[in-house]
């Protein structure tokens, strides 16, 4: 019997409160996500990710999410608080993302399978992929799940699989996409912002167990 070789990396994004950046490093998340984009519910400014980061140890990564940001507003925040992984979650192309000189992943709302392809190739300087559902008018966090069965077996990217994932569908959505990583939002809370600590529980030994099937 094989099992998959490497473990499912977990982020859990949209944090709001330092009690929930601690209950996820305790459930064993990898990474953890902060979205400044101001008409998120989720947003926060640089005090409130201030509280937030001191809650998150070494070895769990700090994710900054922007979305068209004005480059000003990204260094701010790179200059202001620890953050390990930038995420770019708009129209922003691979020079204005790599201008910060800090790593970064790119994330792309899925409509077609050319649409993974692309951004791999279009995105030489990131280090990963996050595919993500595509809404009109909404940049993401939308809940919902994309076309899973769009995303190419192999590409030259680590893959990030978004959208819509739950405790529920996680099994389904890993054996399908194969990802490097998962990252979830909705399906981890009690409303939007705030997190449901059982649900991180339930999400990410959802995780392990996926990982220890046979494929
Ligand atoms: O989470 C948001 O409110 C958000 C708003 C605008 C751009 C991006 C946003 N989130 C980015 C993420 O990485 C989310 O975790 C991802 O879209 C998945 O969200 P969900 O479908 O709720 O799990």
């Amino acid at each position: 019997m094989s099992v998959r070789q490497t473990r499912t990396r977990i982020k859990i994004c949209g944090l709001t409160r330092a009690e929930d950046a601690v209950a996820a490093v305790k459930a064993g998340a990898d990474a953890v996500g902060l979205v400044f984009y101001a008409p998120s519910p989720r947003a926060v400014d640089i005090e409130t990710a201030r509280a937030v980061i001191e809650a998150v140890p070494a070895f769990v990564s700090v994710t900054a999410l922007f979305v068209n940001p004005e480059p000003a507003e990204v260094q701010k925040v790179l200059d202001s608080v620890r953050i390990d992984l930038l995420q770019f979650h708009g129209d922003e192309e691979d020079d204005f993302c790599s201008q910060f000189k800090h790593p970064y992943i790119k994330a792309i709302r899925v409509r077609q399978a050319s649409d993974v392809v692309a951004s791999c190739m279009r995105f030489p300087g990131a280090l990963a992929i996050l595919l993500d559902s595509y809404k009109p008018g909404v940049p993401g966090g939308t809940g919902e799940t994309f076309d899973w069965s769009l995303v190419p077996d192999e590409l030259p990217k680590p893959i990030i699989l978004a959208g819509g994932l739950t405790t529920e569908n996680l099994a389904l959505g890993i054996s399908t996409v194969k990802p490097f990583a998962v990252d979830v939002s909705g399906g981890v809370e009690a409303s939007k912002g705030i997190k449901d600590h059982g649900k991180i529980t339930e999400f990410v030994n959802e995780v392990y167990r996926v990982d220890q099937q046979p494929i």
